[in-house]
């Protein structure tokens, strides 16, 4: 016999604690197990063993009922002192697998705890049945987690890639606002977690059933749209679209500013800096877009649900629009709308690295641009170095290879922006060669690009055909054509605003440059557009 097929989709781990007053914790058992548990890990860490093994007896019974495996958390003892269909879960720090599974024989259930990539290709070959990726995000539910612990949705799929097939399980801080995020962040084209293991999102909850079936909702529609898709579609969902006809690429970026110019304004929510704010707010006016300057976490929700695409700009962030860029992220993910994440300066200090990984563990971006400094930071390189919000000293030795493997990586667009300026899907870079030097000689113009670029992303999200099950609803095509618009409109301005006779330094090319903007139409940029695919 070998061990029970088990369904890994929610995976209910137990805390009697956390029962509210009033609901008797079999009952609620029961109750988690109608709304749809698939798995049941009874975790006691404060009591003797003869009441460990009397409350897993019970729990057994109910569990039974349901027919649905239960495991015992780290006691091989009580696990073996129970019928044979019971398994161990356990950790890092408890017997070693191999040990595990040659006490428990081969018909039991076993996981094991993984927290890095190293640990996951040991779990390949212990003799471990799954594995528990986590913890996600925080939790109150575990002792001793600190924030360096959390894994965040982009390191378990490093961790999931490695298991290499071992169905993987997260667990931590999921509920039902986390766990569609954090399913979507831990997959990649080629793997993807089996399901969710929570404590808190079922146990602290009075209507435990309703709890149970929200998640199991959320992960059968986890599910359902990764059958629904090829491989060949995982792969462009990622953002590696199949287009490798430059002047096609640039001639829908043209059309999408043609379609930005005859519909209704996208509403382009904006988190920057106020330094940078009202130049920002005139690029997108500029281009047919419609700004919003809101930091608000209170206000969020609301906006995300009338957001066209949405800036995360790190220039002057302080503790308050760090909430909010969380709260904003979370609800464009859910809204299915672009995200930018301008990481300004990111390699200056080590509290804007910190907002920086934040952001991007618990939200899904679209584009992340950034000059050589700021991108060599992400990337973990030191050729570049940071001068406050500028690049300093050296040079990157790899721009191409820079941009296409950080957007491998982080599964999104990368635009690294510079005299000459690359924008990469993973699968295809284009350099641009568009751009006046005046623009570095204003304050905010990096900053106006990003907006610029997310005013093209929403364009590209409301004309590209829906896609069911990504982060966006725009096609991959649509998407670099997107960003492509925003960078062309900006670059192309530039240069023709520079050209005008009454421009003679900073202050008169601004005027000149949004002027330049908003008379920008579909076939000034194909004509002036200097693109090529590297
Ligand atoms: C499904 C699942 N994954 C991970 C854990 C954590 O186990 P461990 O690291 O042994 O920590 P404790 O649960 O013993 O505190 C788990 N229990 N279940
Ligand atoms: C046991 C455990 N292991 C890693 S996180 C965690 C606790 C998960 O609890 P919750 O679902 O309430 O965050």
């Amino acid at each position: 016999m070998a061990p029970p097929r088990a369904d890994y989709s929610v995976y209910l781990v137990t805390a009697r604690s956390q029962v509210p007053a009033g609901v008797d914790y079999l009952d609620a058992l029961r109750a988690a197990l109608k709304g749809g548990v698939t798995l049941v890990q009874i975790r006691e860490k404060d009591v003797e063993t003869d009441e460990f093994l009397d409350i897993a007896r019970k729990s057994l019974e109910v569990c039974d009922e349901f027919k649905v495996p239960m495991l015992i958390n780290d006691n091989l003892s009580v696990a073996l002192a129970l019928a044979p269909h019971v398994g161990l879960h356990i950790g890092q720090s408890d017997l070693p697998v191999s040990q595990a599974r040659a006490l428990l024989g081969p018909d039991r259930l076993l996981g094991i705890s993984v927290h890095s990539v190293e640990q996951a290709r040991d779990a390949r070959t212990s003799g471990a049945d799954y594995a528990g990726v986590g913890p996600i995000y925080g939790t109150q539910s575990k002792a001793g987690i600190v924030d360096d612990d959390v894994l965040g949705a982009r390191q378990a799929a490093q961790i999931i890639e490695a298991l290499d097939g071992l169905p993987a399980v997260l667990i931590g801080g999921l509920n039902q606002q986390t766990a569609a995020r954090a399913l979507f962040g831990a997959s990649s084209p080629t793997a993807a977690p089996a399901g969710i293991a929570v404590i808190s999102a079922i146990m602290a909850r009075k209507d435990t059933e309703v709890a149970a079936s929200e998640l199991a909702e959320q992960v059968a529609a986890f599910k359902a749209s990764r059958a629904e898709q090829s491989a060949e579609q995982l792969r462009a969902a990622f953002g590696a679209g199949s287009s490798t006809d430059v002047k096609a690429l640039v001639e829908r970026s043209a059309l999408l500013l043609s379609s930005l110019r005859n519909g209704s304004p996208p509403l382009i929510q904006t988190l920057t800096s106020h330094v940078s704010s009202t130049l920002s707010a005139n690029v997108t006016l500029a281009l047919g877009g419609s700004p919003i300057m809101s930091a608000q976490e209170a206000e969020a929700d609301d906006l995300g649900k009338v957001t066209g695409a949405v800036v995360l700009n790190i220039g002057t962030i302080g503790a308050e629009s760090r909430r909010g860029m969380k709260a904003v992220g979370s609800a464009a993910n859910r809204g299915r709308k672009p995200v930018v994440l301008d990481p300004v300066g990111v390699g200056a200090s080590a509290f804007r690295k910190a907002a920086v990984n934040e952001i991007m563990d618990h939200t899904q971006i679209t584009l992340l641009k950034g000059n050589a400094a700021e991108l060599s930071a992400i990337a973990g390189l030191s050729e570049v170095t940071s001068r406050g919000v500028d690049s300093g000293a050296g040079s990157l030795s790899d721009p191409i290879g820079l941009v296409s493997s950080l957007a491998r990586r982080e599964r999104c667009l990368v635009l690294l922006s510079g005299k000459t300026d690359y924008l990469s899907d993973g699968a295809r870079t284009l350099a641009c060669e568009n751009g006046h030097a005046l623009l570095g000689a204003i304050t905010g113009s990096g900053c106006a690009l990003g907006v610029a670029i997310a005013t093209g992303l929403a364009a590209a999200n409301s004309a590209g055909e829906a896609q069911k099950s990504t982060m966006v609803k725009a096609q991959p095509d649509d998407l670099i054509a997107g960003a492509l618009m925003g960078l062309l409109c900006m670059t192309i301005a530039s240069e023709l605003a520079a050209a005008r006779p009454e421009v003679r330094g900073p202050g008169t090319f601004i005027a000149a440059l949004l002027d330049a903007l908003a008379a920008m139409d579909a076939e000034t940029l194909v004509q002036h557009a200097k693109v090529r695919l590297v």
